[in-house]
């Protein structure tokens, strides 16, 4: 139990009425979650308003209010507080009720429109072998040194992500590394975090439906940086054409990573196979198990990242090389035919394409590659058509299909994806709208030695439609085809 007064350091509040010397139970930002008890903190969402469910809350048991506005009538004892921006006084509020753990850990945060659970996990796996407790917090799963806690967002709500790092500090963590999404940045999730490092991947087309415009979309990442302390470092994807600009007014220390630009910390691909990546770094050439050039720049800040928090480089550099990927990120499956089965977590163009200019490296001839992709529902529409162009561009033949259609018409998104193939190339293109049948279809066309890929659901392990999650794994419905090819 914590009182009021104890956890408002850093609150920026313009007024207070009551005397704050009331004992919290839980801070709660949702009205159904109200406890007797509770701090209820008002956000203004992006479909209701908080502010309308401080009576309910109230009603329910909150003993005090956070809000921007007070509301008209409000029966009870209740203290209020009012600030500017809510959804900030929650960041610092969570911390604060937790003690703030972020500072009883190094805390480093990575952000990027693709690449952060790769290299978070990397980086927690690392470490583990290191010898070192640790925690993660990611898009497939957190992770408190070693205990799986599902997850729900890529970056989890301030007070589940203070209560994790707090369980982090109980069970004697050292290291906590955690991704950063754009809309934990714009929404507040992260403040009043100490981050020890914050790591750049790239920036490329995602979640415009939410931010709107590419440059908002670059300005709630830069933020990141902007906000690091002094003390901590700030690492850079050098051969990211934004790569610079996110360290522009930064205040930690800044270092960069590439394979192309000058950099701080360098890389060149020597060798790229389904068996794996040779790359010689930092002028040792070292065989790593993960494929694919974005993996080359994966591995790079995980090393760059490993050395700024003092570690010795020929022990990251051994046990880097025996790690392997995160969950659903270019894992692959060869049946008895010797068909190629790839899942992936490509869900933006730039990942597609990645994905598919790697799957063209590293193929031996001219074995054919069959990719299955849909795109998410009540998401970025405009990255819809850009998908489906780049992989019926990168690919022989593809299936159009579902990926978590949530409350949208499966056939209206795969129009919208048909919509951005260009004629030539419809011809090697069909639509089905039922992922099942998708894959079982993309198994049929291929033969011995052609490569399907899976791309968008990597680890998922459910298909969302209209709210309820059923169950759909992609790796799952490969091996069950997988098993019917000889
Ligand atoms: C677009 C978005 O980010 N939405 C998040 C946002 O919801 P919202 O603003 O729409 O909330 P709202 O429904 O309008 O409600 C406003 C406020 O009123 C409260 N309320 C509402 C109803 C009620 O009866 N009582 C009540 O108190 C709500 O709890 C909320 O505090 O705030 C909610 C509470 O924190 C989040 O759960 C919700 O995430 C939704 C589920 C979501 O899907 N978010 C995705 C897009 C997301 O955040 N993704 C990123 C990264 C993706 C990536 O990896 O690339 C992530 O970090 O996971
Ligand atoms: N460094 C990279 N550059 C470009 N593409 C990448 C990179 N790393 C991974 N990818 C591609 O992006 C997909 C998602 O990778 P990952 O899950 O690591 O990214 P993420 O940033 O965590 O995504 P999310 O925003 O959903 O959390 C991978 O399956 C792969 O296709
Ligand atoms: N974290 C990302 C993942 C998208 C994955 C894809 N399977 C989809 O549902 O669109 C998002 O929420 O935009
Ligand atoms: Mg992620």
């Amino acid at each position: 139990m914590r009182y009021l007064s104890d956890i408002l350091e850093g609150v920026a509040f313009t007024e207070l009425q009551g005397s704050a010397d009331v004992e919290i139970s839980a801070i709660v930002f949702d009205s159904r979650q109200v406890v007797p008890g509770s701090l209820f903190v008002a956000l203004k969402g992006t479909l209701v308003d908080g502010h309308d469910y401080i009576e309910q809350a109230v009603k329910d048991g909150a003993i005090a209010v956070i809000c921007e506005e007070l509301p008209a009538h409000v029966t009870g004892e209740v203290d209020f507080l009012m600030v500017n921006n809510s959804a900030k006084a929650l960041g610092t509020l969570a911390a604060n009720f937790y003690e703030n753990p972020s500072s009883n850990l190094k805390l480093v945060g990575v952000t990027g429109t693709n690449g952060k659970t790769t290299i978070a996990t990397l980086l927690y796996k690392l470490f583990r072998d290191l010898g070192y407790k640790c925690g993660l917090l990611s898009t497939v799963e957190n992770q408190v040194n070693g205990r799986v806690i599902p997850s729900t967002h890529t970056t989890p709500d301030p007070v589940a992500l203070n209560k994790l790092l707090a369980d982090m500090v109980e069970e004697g963590c050292d290291y906590c590394f955690m991704e950063v999404s754009s809309h934990a940045i714009a929404q507040y999730r992260i403040e009043g975090l100490k981050f020890s490092g914050g790591i750049f991947s790239n920036l490329t087309h995602d979640h415009l439906d939410y931010h709107k415009t590419f440059d908002s979309y670059l300005k709630a990442k830069k933020t990141f940086f902007d906000n690091l302390p002094k003390s901590a470092f700030a690492l850079t994807n050098a051969d990211d054409k934004n790569g610079n600009v996110m360290l522009q007014n930064t205040a930690a220390h800044k270092k960069s990573y590439g394979l192309k630009s000058m950099a701080d910390y360098r890389a060149r691909i020597i060798e790229n196979q389904f068996g794996g990546l040779l790359l010689n770094i930092d002028n040792e050439e070292v065989w790593f198990k993960l494929v694919g050039t974005f993996n080359a720049y994966n591995l790079l800040a995980v090393y760059a990242a490993a050395l700024l928090l003092e570690q010795d480089r020929s022990k990251v550099l051994i046990s880097l090389s025996k790690l392997t990927g995160a969950e659903g990120r270019f894992e692959y499956i060869v049946a008895p035919n010797k068909v190629i089965g790839i899942v992936d977590y490509a869900h933006t163009p730039d990942a597609v394409q990645n994905v598919l200019s790697t799957i063209h490296d590293i193929r031996k001839g001219k074995e054919k590659v069959i990719t299955v992709i849909g795109c998410g529902g009540d998401r970025d529409k405009t990255k819809r058509p850009v998908m489906a162009k780049v992989a019926s561009e990168w690919s022989d033949k593809v299936i159009l299909t579902s990926d978590n259609p949530r409350t949208e018409d499966p056939p209206q998104i795969i129009k919208d994806m048909e919509a951005g193939i260009d004629p030539a190339f419809k011809r090697h293109c069909v639509s089905i709208a039922d992922r099942r049948e998708a894959i079982k279809t993309a198994c049929m066309f291929a033969q011995p030695g052609d490569i399907i890929l899976l791309a968008g659901k990597g680890h998922e392990k459910y298909q969302d439609i209209n709210g309820v999650k059923n169950h759909f794994d992609d790796m799952e419905e490969l091996l069950e085809q997988f098993k019917l090819m000889s």
